[in-house]
């Protein structure tokens, strides 16, 4: 595991909350990810997964709370955005350019020079099978070649901090497995992954590092192995038994893992809450190449600031 130095925490994320008009999203959530981890994030639907990964990326601004990515505010937009890359859930592309033109522009808005970014271009192309299809309208594309053109877009810039949401959404056996790779080959260059699926074998295969999120509270956190370990009742245990003992399987099993996970490794606050659903400012456009998504305006994707 990398060091706990808090100069060598790759995202700080102090007592954050959001509410969505009376309705809590996110209830006093605080994480310390050293640089270079895999962190695995965890969590039911409407968890407050996507509403995590919006504060981390300052996407959204929180109720209260603060967010530092390699030890800079993230309200701080334009120190902080060359630190990330985000893959949103719903990625966005261009469907009227090709992937090279797409990804072209992003290399565009986030500086890198023409002829490095040709090159880092090709060779991703390459690396995901895109070559042959990179010249052919997105709008054309399935949507695990949409995917993969989305991850390229998100680490082109080499980021410090990588966020995906889903990344494996979409993609053949084959793809997907191509994609853990990459994960990995990020992490040991030295990249943060900051990584949320509902797919607990990439987590188990990738991850570091999992929290555990349910109604909008980190309840766990730990290596795969620890938290596989606290979930085993005699019948061998796995994370996906770890994963329902703490998101809504029987409360006191909940209470039992839960708690063992408190006591081990010091999650977020705990005070009582529910999600909500009340709607938020619409998405906006992220001009000024501020925006992590990459794009400058989103047009099918979700990567647009909302504040
Ligand atoms: N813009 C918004 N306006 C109102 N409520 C919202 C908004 N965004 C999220 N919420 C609410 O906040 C809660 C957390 O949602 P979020 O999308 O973060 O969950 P999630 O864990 O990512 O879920 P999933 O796994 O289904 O993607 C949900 O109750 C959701 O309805």
């Amino acid at each position: 595991m990398p060091s706990t130095d808090t100069d060598a925490l790759a995202i700080e994320a102090t007592d954050l909350r959001k509410t969505y008009g009376d309705e809590i999203a996110l209830d006093g959530v605080s994480l310390s990810i050293p640089t270079g981890t895999v962190y695995g994030f965890l969590g039911p639907n409407g968890a407050g997964k996507t509403t995590t990964m919006r504060l981390l990326t300052g996407l959204s601004k929180p109720t209260s709370g603060t967010v530092r990515v390699c030890g800079t505010a993230v309200d701080d937009r334009r120190a902080v955005v060359p630190h990330l890359g985000y893959l949103p859930e719903t990625p966005p592309l261009y469907e009227e350019f090709s992937a090279r033109e797409q990804l072209e522009y992003t290399a565009e808005l986030r500086d890198i020079p023409r002829e490095a970014a040709e090159d880092r271009i090709a060779e991703f192309l390459d690396e995901f099978d895109l070559a042959a299809d990179a010249d052919k309208r997105i709008g054309t594309y399935s949507k695990g070649m949409k995917q993969k053109t989305a991850f390229i877009q998100a680490v082109l810039h080499d980021p410090d901090v990588v966020f995906l949401d889903e990344p494996t959404s979409g993609l053949d056996p084959r793809a997907a497995r191509g994609l853990r790779e990459s994960i990995v080959g990020l992490a040991e260059r030295g990249t943060t992954v900051f990584l949320s699926t509902h797919i607990l074998p990439v987590v188990e295969a990738v991850a570091d590092e999992v929290g555990v999120l349910f109604e909008g509270r980190v309840v766990a956190e730990g290596t795969p192995a620890e938290l596989t370990a606290r979930a085993e009742t005699g019948s061998g245990g796995s994370l996906e038994d770890a994963f329902l003992a703490v998101t809504g399987g029987e409360s006191a099993e909940r209470d039992r893992v839960g708690a063992r996970a408190e006591s081990e490794s010091e999650p977020g606050d705990e005070s009582e809450s529910k999600p909500g659903d009340e709607s938020e400012s619409e998405p906006g456009d992220e001009s000024g190449s501020t925006g992590v998504g990459a794009a400058r305006s989103t047009p099918t994707g979700d990567g647009g600031a909302d504040e």
